[in-house]
């Protein structure tokens, strides 16, 4: 991209996870993978874990396509550039600039994802967001795990499950066993995961209480993840033998990410709900002429 153009742009992060906020109502901007990349550099950029690109749903051809009837789309882009599906601790995020742009009040809010509508709720107090996740989707099959920089250890079993994006959920026993987590973990059959997969490290806390650490496809080792953080949720209440819709009762867990605390619940009617913190820090303009993307 050559010559100057400047656009507003926020920060912000739930639980530590961070992100670009591109505020683009008419869908005007253009945004390949490098100018994403560039902003989310953390030397030569902006610095985020991802970009949440805030478009009028009538002004974006995926939302269009879908026929939602939200009127906001959230276009999540990981750190490298490539596009997902749905980021739970981004559509908090998400939520809380339009709130804090006057462009939605606290209450109900639904946002359109490549992954559905995600309904949100904005506590009057400002405090959390409450988002309903859709249903889990827990195809089976056997996958297995191995750390990349600990070619030694024996593979790992996990998980597979789908929360409109595709997570591997381990258990270890400690969050350590992860080791420096610096390349992405070696997941297997790759061909239960086409288009890559995010992968969760899980170790218990207590009863219904968690921690985890995450890989997330495209950005690396992140503070936290929300669609992560149900994923490993329902893992684990499938580990204890619980199982909502047939038990006829909710399950709660505390899920403890490095970056902070997440609250999951799968309701008895199947819908993973999550609770969690939504900060803007920053805001100001940027120069998508001088990123060099
Ligand atoms: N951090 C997010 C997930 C972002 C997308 C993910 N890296 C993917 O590619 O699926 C979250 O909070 O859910």
């Amino acid at each position: 991209m050559t010559g100057a153009q400047s656009v507003p742009f926020l920060k912000g992060h739930g639980t530590e996870n961070d992100f670009v906020i591109l505020p683009d109502p008419d869908g005007l901007l253009e945004l390949p993978p490098r100018t994403v990349a560039r902003l989310c550099d953390r030397r030569a950029g902006i610095g985020g874990d991802g970009l949440l690109h805030v478009v009028r749903s009538a002004a974006h051809p995926e939302a269009r396509a879908a026929a939602s009837d939200a009127e906001w789309f959230m276009d999540y882009r990981n750190a490298d550039g490539s596009v997902a599906e749905m980021c739970g601790n981004g559509v908090r995020v998400f939520v809380r600039h339009l709130e804090r742009a006057g462009l939605v009040k606290p209450g109900e809010v639904p946002v359109a994802t490549r992954a559905g509508v995600r309904h949100t709720r904005l506590a009057e107090d400002g405090s959390g967001v409450t988002v309903r996740m859709g249903r889990a989707a827990l195809p089976g099959g056997d996958v297995s795990v191995r750390v990349a920089e600990r070619p030694e250890d024996a593979a790992r079993p996990a998980v597979h499950v789908s929360m409109g994006n595709p997570h591997a959920v381990v258990f270890v026993g400690e969050l350590a066993d992860a080791g420096a987590l610096l390349q992405p973990p070696l997941v297997e059959p790759a061909a239960a995961y086409p288009a890559g997969v995010n992968v969760e490290f899980v170790a218990d806390r207590g009863p219904r209480h968690v921690a985890m650490r995450v890989h997330e496809r495209g950005s690396g080792e992140t503070r936290s993840c929300g669609t992560g953080a149900c994923a490993v949720m329902v893992a684990a209440a499938r580990r204890d033998g619980l199982d909502p819709v047939a038990d006829g009762e909710d399950a709660t867990y505390t899920v403890e990410v490095p970056g902070g605390t997440l609250v999951i619940t799968e309701r008895a009617d199947g819908e993973v709900e999550m609770t969690g913190p939504a900060v803007i820090v920053a805001e100001g303009l940027v120069d998508l002429g001088r990123l060099g993307a």
